[in-house]
């Protein structure tokens, strides 16, 4: 099949990589030129883990091509993906400028029938929008060709990018007619393994499933941090209180984990605009995704917090060592990180840090730019000299089975915090080291 993906992000650049390995023609488009020079360069944009080489496999195959073309990009595919960015506005509406500039060049260049499928993350009606702007170029035009709007969300998440397009739990597809229906079906169908994926239902719905599903997450995450902080006063441990509630089917183990807030380009994105389409579209306050908001600004702060209470408030002669800069491990995506929040709390206190992390650390430079303050190590071992503690933020495979002693033996004071819960308590403080970490008040 003849495909478009306008979009070469995180969700542009995978779903068209994959829909090429399957063996369809996916031409990519996108406005950032040097982006599409880059990969076409054979360069990638992003670190996604298994990306590069289904990209460089599908570019040798003549499936994957990358242009900055509109027109030609238009006249391609008879399935336009729209994969652009969705950015918060100033009141935590999504920005549906790029969605709608997407929707208008087809409009302006089609000249047969086209699917047009939102992928991109769009706030309920935006289905209509897109339709009305392609309406309007065509009647400018003084054309009629045929189109049919597809809402079908994604649920990829960073890192696991890939595996997750290949083999997804699910396709939800929202659309009003058969014959868009049967294309995605056709489209879809080497993605099914053994049973039917696709959730057909109508544009609406599909729109707001998205928004569901990350509001839910967001809203379990917040809830298990909350409650940590309760363990942690309780005199009870977080870990032993996630087994016991993850063991009932009904709850579930996965998503479960408490940390130091959820980040990303999604979670805090998507409640934020849920909770304004529900203000302004629905004449509803979302009491629950308030709380989920306010519980998750709060937890960001947590690891200061933390270092506060150990260190005090001057922390002007403190050193520390930060693991971990990305919103979560396998990416180095550090939008909305929670590590942002900690390393401008600990610079504006007066203190120094030394970072690492496995891949995000040249993101890292770009977003915090020149600071005397803040430096980077190559190795987690080597950021840890002279430190006062190692602060921990994300889970990284790396970290996961560290050489304590080692640690120990680094560190100023013998502190470590824990904003991932990685340990077990009893074998990091064998090794001398004190260990600070989220809920676990019975470990301490
Ligand atoms: N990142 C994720 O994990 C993820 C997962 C599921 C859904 N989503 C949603 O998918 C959408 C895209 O997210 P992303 O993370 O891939 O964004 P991104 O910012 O990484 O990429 C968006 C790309 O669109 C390009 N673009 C903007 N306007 C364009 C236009 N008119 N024509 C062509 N290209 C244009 C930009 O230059 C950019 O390269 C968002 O709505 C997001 O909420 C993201
Ligand atoms: O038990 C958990 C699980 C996750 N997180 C945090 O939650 C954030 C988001 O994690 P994750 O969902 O794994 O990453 P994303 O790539 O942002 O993916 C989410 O957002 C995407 C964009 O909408 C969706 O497609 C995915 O389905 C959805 O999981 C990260 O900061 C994690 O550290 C926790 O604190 N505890």
């Amino acid at each position: 099949m003849k495909i478009t993906v306008v979009g070469t992000g995180y969700v542009g650049l995978v779903s068209g990589a994959c829909l090429a390995d399957v063996g369809n023609d996916v031409l990519c488009i996108d406005v950032d030129a040097k982006k599409i020079r880059l990969l076409q360069e054979g360069g990638m944009p992003i670190y996604e883990p298994g990306l590069k080489e289904i990209v460089r496999r599908n570019v040798a195959a003549g499936r994957l091509r990358f242009t900055t073309d509109i027109q030609a990009s238009v006249e391609h595919g008879t399935i336009q993906f729209i994969a652009v960015g969705t950015p918060p506005d100033e009141d935590g509406s999504a920005d549906l400028q790029y969605v709608l500039e997407a929707a208008r060049n087809i409009g302006r260049y089609t000249s047969g029938y086209r699917v047009v499928v939102d992928k991109s993350t769009v706030p309920v009606g935006t289905g209509d929008k897109v339709r009305s702007v392609i309406a309007e170029e065509l009647v400018k035009r003084g054309e009629k060709h045929e189109f049919s709007i597809v809402s079908n969300p994604e649920f990829l998440k960073e890192g696991a990018a890939v595996g997750d397009f290949m083999r997804p739990d699910r396709i939800v597809v929202g659309a009003e007619d058969d014959r868009a229906i049967e294309l995605m079906r056709t489209l879809y169908a080497p993605f099914q393994r053994n049973h039917e994926r696709m959730i057909v239902m109508d544009v609406r719905s599909a729109e707001l499933t998205k928004y569901a599903a990350n509001a839910m997450l967001a809203t379990r995450i917040s809830f298990m941090n909350e409650l940590a902080n309760l363990a942690e006063r309780l005199g009870a441990d977080i870990e032993h209180v996630r087994q016991g509630i993850g063991a009932d089917p009904r709850i579930g183990y996965h998503f479960l984990y408490a940390g130091c807030g959820y980040g990303g380009s999604c979670f805090p994105k998507d409640v934020q605009a849920l909770r304004q389409t529900a203000r302004v579209d629905g004449g509803i306050e979302m009491k629950v995704l308030n709380a989920v908001v306010a519980a998750n600004d709060a937890q960001k702060r947590v690891l200061f917090a933390k270092t506060v209470a150990r260190f005090g408030h001057d922390l002007n002669t403190r050193r520390f060592a930060v693991w971990g800069l990305a919103f979560k491990p396998n990416t180095d995506d550090m939008r909305e990180a929670p590590s942002r929040y900690l390393i401008a709390d600990l610079l504006g206190a007066g203190a120094e840090v030394v970072a690492y992390d496995p891949v995000a650390m040249a993101e890292a430079r770009r977003v915090f730019g020149d600071h005397a303050a803040l430096r980077y190590a190559s190795t987690p071992l080597s950021a840890l000299e002279g430190a006062d503690a190692l602060i921990i933020v994300t889970e990284w495979k790396e970290f996961q089975s560290p050489d304590f002693s080692a640690i120990r033996d680094r560190l100023r004071t013998p502190v470590l915090i824990d904003g991932r819960n990685l340990y077990d308590p009893e074998v990091v403080r064998a090794s001398g080291l004190d260990y600070i970490a989220i809920g676990r008040g019975g470990s301490a």
